[in-house]
Parts: structure tokens; C-alpha cells; sequence
């Protein structure tokens, strides 16, 4: 198995929360964008302010190394029109896949319409310029009952709206690696999450992210049958190492 097919390298820190300087995060975007072209990794995944400098990089130097970025990140709490606002700009600078945030918050208190409007909507934005979207549910922030309705909510959108040959090419995502629970429990792609996704979202692919570190993980990840892995630890992971982790 080559693994790094699998791997959506992933470097979504702002200055800020990585205690930079602007300048500084740039430079270790740069080196982040640079390893994943020297590795041939599938995917780099990066903020939108960053997608630009990414498309550069690439093709430059004439990489098949693929951009992705994320969407109304970490709460996914922005309006349906920010939401398209903020992806027709990554399209604009050369983005190729697209990682909304759903508003995970609205679905929690009801507001089901509010997220089958936004998935609809994202999905047939990306798709009309060719582009994959993924949907991150955040799995942490659901309970067992609500993370198979989300997942399901969101199958039964593109099933409903889109012709099957589109399938593969909208996910459900588990999670951002960024939301915070209380007493420090597990944030990201747990294994027990992932089967409830795999079993509510198919035929919709599934990408885990948050707090995969091992290559053992993202092994049992890909044996379950996600089709990609978002982590910041995709080199080590590359290599058969492990990363510290960051719950
Ligand atoms: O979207 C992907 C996640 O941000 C990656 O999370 P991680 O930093 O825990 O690997």
C-alpha cells in the first residue's frame, strides 16, 4: 500500500495560534509545501490565505501535488453566503479541494434545513468548477445518534441532488483537529466515529482527520475503508514513525 496516496498533509495553524510572527507561519507554510512536493503526497491542505502561495510553489516546480484548504474554519458557524464567498476565493487562487466546516452548531439545535441548504449549495460550487468538497462534521462535538444522522443527512443531500459518477468526490470529513472538549477527550478521528461515518455516509467516501499520528492508525483507518487522512503528521506517518500527539 502506498500510503501516501492517502495523505492530505495538513498545516492549518494560523501566526496567531502557532505563536509567530506572520512571517515566520509563512515560512513554515513554505517548508510544509516543499516536503509535501519532495514526499508525493496526495494532497496539501492549508488556510485560504495561503492557497495562492501553494499554487505557486507547485507549479513551479511542476508538481502533481494537489491544494486543498478549509472553509469557515474551525466553528463552521459562518453564513451559507460568507461559506461560498470565502470557497469562490480559494477557487479564484487555485484550490482543488474544498473542506467546509458544517455548521455543526445550527444541526445540534435542529436547524437540519440550514445544513442540507449548505451542502447543497457548496457542493454544486465546487463541483461546477470541478473541484472535490468535503464535509467536516466535527465528530467530538456530536454524540454516537447525531454524528450517523449528520452523516446520513449529508449522503442523502448529494444522493438526492447529484448524478452517482459525483459520489467520490464529496466526503464526509470527521473532524477539524482544532475543537477543544472538556477533560481533554479525544478531539479527532476516533476509530469508533469513523465506523459510524463509514456505515451512515457510504456510498460517500470518508476522510478522517484530527490526531492521527501513527502509521499503525492510519493503516487500521485505511483497513475500515476511508478513502483519505487529513493529519499534521503525515511525513512521520510516511515513515513509519510516530508523532507526538496534540489533544
Ligand atoms: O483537517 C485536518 C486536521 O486539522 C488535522 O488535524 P491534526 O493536526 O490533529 O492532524
Amino acid at each position: 500500500m502506498n500510503i501516501k496516496q492517502y495523505l492530505d498533509s495538513t498545516y492549518l495553524k494560523t501566526a496567531i495560534q502557532a505563536g509567530l510572527s506572520e512571517t515566520e507561519n509563512t515560512t513554515i507554510v513554505r517548508g510544509f509545501i516543499q516536503e509535501a512536493i519532495e514526499e508525493g503526497f496526495k494532497l496539501i491542505m492549508v488556510r485560504p490565505d495561503k492557497v495562492k502561495l501553494a499554487k505557486e510553489m507547485i507549479v513551479k516546480a511542476n508538481s502533481k501535488l494537489l491544494i486543498g484548504t478549509v472553509i469557515s474554519f474551525p466553528e463552521g458557524t459562518n453564513s451559507i453566503e460568507a461559506k461560498l464567498a470565502e470557497a469562490q476565493q480559494a477557487i479564484q487562487d487555485g484550490v482543488d479541494e474544498i473542506d467546509y466546516v458544517c455548521n455543526y452548531e445550527a444541526f445540534k439545535v435542529g436547524n437540519t434545513e440550514l445544513v442540507k441548504s449548505e451542502v447543497l449549495l457548496g457542493t454544486k460550487l465546487a463541483f461546477e468548477h470541478h473541484k472535490v468538497a468535503k464535509w467536516i462534521i466535527e465528530v467530538a462535538a456530536l454524540t454516537d445518534a447525531q454524528i450517523i444522522q449528520i452523516s446520513a443527512l449529508i449522503k442523502n443531500v448529494i444522493i438526492a441532488n447529484f448524478k452517482e459518477d459525483c459520489y467520490p468526490n464529496v466526503f464526509v470529513k470527521s473532524s477539524t483537529g482544532f475543537y477543544k472538549t472538556e477533560n481533554n477527550l479525544p478531539n479527532g478521528a476516533t476509530f469508533p466515529a469513523i465506523i459510524m461515518m463509514l456505515e451512515n455516509a457510504s456510498p460517500l467516501p470518508v476522510k478522517a482527520a484530527g490526531g492521527v499520528r501513527t502509521y499503525e492508525e492510519a493503516e487500521e483507518m485505511i483497513r475500515l475503508g476511508v478513502k483519505r487522512i487529513g493529519t499534521s503528521a503525515a511525513k512521520t506517518i510516511a515513515h513509519g514513525e510516530t508523532a507526538s500527539g496534540n489533544y
